[in-house]
């Protein structure tokens, strides 16, 4: 492991009973990249980025994050992570919520306050802090996740499908915010299906069956495989047609 890098996955396999789900997985993120896990449905995208979370293990191999095996509950306050099933409290209001989290991450008084609105106005959800969050829409609570994971400002922010349900203005000014942010050196692990997502990373693992079909920069992998989009490359190196 080289001293830039910030998420290491080694010979990662994973079993759910008889079931092998990762098989044999290899993978560095550098500090400060955007790094996109690409696959179809079933590929094993969330088992992996759960795992670097810090919330499941692998089966063997090892999941190194900040030069720390996890799971690490230290190594854990310092990742953000936005699951792909919205963890929030739907009796609450979000204001409710993000004080919540917040408190969670130790966050309190001022710094709470700026905190919370700065994540809010990151998400275009301001006017709707006081709002239960159960007459939130899909695409809301998904924003606000979002929002719940930059929270405390962590260095890695692993974000499971951040953007489904979140309409292409706002989810442009999403990815403009995850730019801002991998420039000021935090690190970002995302999954999509999204192949124009997938051309915003920085570099990206194409995943299918629970392996790594290929690695690389979008437009490496474009030129490699001489295709005209993503989509063509992904196919290309044996991704199956969604
Ligand atoms: N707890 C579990 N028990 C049994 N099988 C599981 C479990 N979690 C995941 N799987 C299986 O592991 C495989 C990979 O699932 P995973 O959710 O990681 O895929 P994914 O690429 O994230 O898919 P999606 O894009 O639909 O979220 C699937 O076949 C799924 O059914």
């Amino acid at each position: 492991m080289n001293q830039s890098t910030c998420i290491s996955i080694q010979s990662v396999d994973k079993s759910f009973g008889k079931k092998k789900v990762l098989d044999s997985i290899d993978l560095n993120v550098q500090t400060s990249e955007i790094f996109g896990l690409l696959g179809p449905s079933g590929a094993g995208k969330t088992t992996l980025v759960r795992m670097i979370a810090g919330i499941d293990t692998p089966s063997s191999g090892r999941v190194t994050v900040l030069n720390t095996p996890m799971p690490d509950l230290t190594i854990m306050q310092r990742i953000g992570f936005m699951a792909q099933s919205d963890a929030l409290y739907t009796e609450l209001t979000a204001r409710e919520n993000l004080d919540f989290f917040a408190g969670i991450y130790g966050l309190r008084g001022s710094k709470k306050a700026e905190r919370i609105k700065r994540v809010m106005e990151i998400v275009n959800l301001s006017e709707e802090m006081n709002k239960v969050v159960r007459n939130y829409s899909g695409g809301m609570k998904r924003r606000l996740s979002l929002a719940i994971s930059l929270l405390h400002e962590p260095e890695i922010l692993v974000l499971d499908e951040p953007t489904v349900g979140i309409d292409p203005i706002l989810r442009q000014s999403i990815w403009a915010e995850l730019e801002k942010l991998s420039a000021q050196g935090v690190t970002i692990l995302v999954t999509t299906h999204v192949m124009d997502e997938a051309d915003k990373c920085h570099r990206l693992a194409m995943m299918r069956d629970g392996k790594i079909i290929a690695i690389g920069s979008p437009n490496d992998m474009k030129e490699e495989t001489q295709a005209s989009s993503l989509e063509a490359a992904f196919l290309a190196y044996g991704g199956a047609a969604r």
